[in-house]
């Protein structure tokens, strides 16, 4: 997990080199997929369902359009002092695998350790956001996440914690129901310290009590 964190830089909005087709054209791959189904693209219910589809991908993938790094430099410095640990639980996301393109449901849980300066809470929910609303898989996410919050808000250590559902494994392939998938990314102080880390886990598990 280090690895991947130490190698990650924070993604421009766009992946370099890739030009977004035409509106046309995702309309005509969207027919191609109806008729991959064996439906028929040209009766009445499918013929809107196109342009639908379209504005629907760019909903779910708006993340490639947004910069994490905006919203994490707006901190404020006023905390009485306050330097103990900041968790954000149970942050729900809708993400897409990027094997199948099919969702990954789930929650995150995202805590910091401050130095100095903390950020607005909502800001740490929309990190998530921009992230689950990318092709991703669950590693890649969590890591992202953390190193995009150390690297940005320089805090003295990330830890976060995501527990998802993949649908590509309930609804094909193996078939499997009900199964989660845990991933953890830790760096700074809790990438050192187990109490760190086991002081946020219980914290996430218990809600501090
Ligand atoms: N590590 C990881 N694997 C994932 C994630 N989402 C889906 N997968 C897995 O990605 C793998 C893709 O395997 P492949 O053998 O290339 O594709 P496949 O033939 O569709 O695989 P099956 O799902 O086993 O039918 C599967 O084992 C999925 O369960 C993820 O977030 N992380
Ligand atoms: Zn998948």
């Amino acid at each position: 997990m280090d690895a991947v964190v130490k190698k990650f830089v924070p993604q421009v909005p766009h992946q370099p080199g890739v030009e977004r087709p035409s509106q046309a054209e995702v309309e005509a791959a969207v027919r191609t997929l109806i008729r991959w189904t064996g439906d028929n693209p040209e009766r009445e219910g499918l013929l809107d369902t196109p342009k639908r589809v379209a504005k629907a991908y760019r909903e779910m993938f708006g993340g490639y359009d947004m910069d994490p790094v905006e919203d994490l430099g707006r901190t404020f410095e006023e905390t009485a002092g306050y330097d103990g640990i900041v968790i954000v639980k149970d942050i729900d996301f809708h993400s897409h695998c990027e094997h199948h393109m099919v969702p990954i449901i789930g929650k995150a849980h995202v805590g910091y350790l401050p130095d100095g300066k903390v950020v607005g809470l909502s800001k740490i929910i929309r990190v998530v956001e921009i992230f689950a609303r990318r092709l991703q898989t669950q590693e890649t996410m969590t890591a992202q996440i953390a190193s995009t919050i150390q690297n940005v808000l320089k805090p003295r250590g990330v830890a976060v914690l995501i527990e998802a559902e993949h649908m590509c494994i309930a609804m094909r392939g193996i078939r499997k129901q009900g199964s989660t998938t845990l991933t953890s990314s830790f760096t700074g102080a809790f990438e050192d310290s187990p109490e760190e880390q086991a002081r946020f886990m219980a914290m996430v598990r218990n809600g501090g009590k």
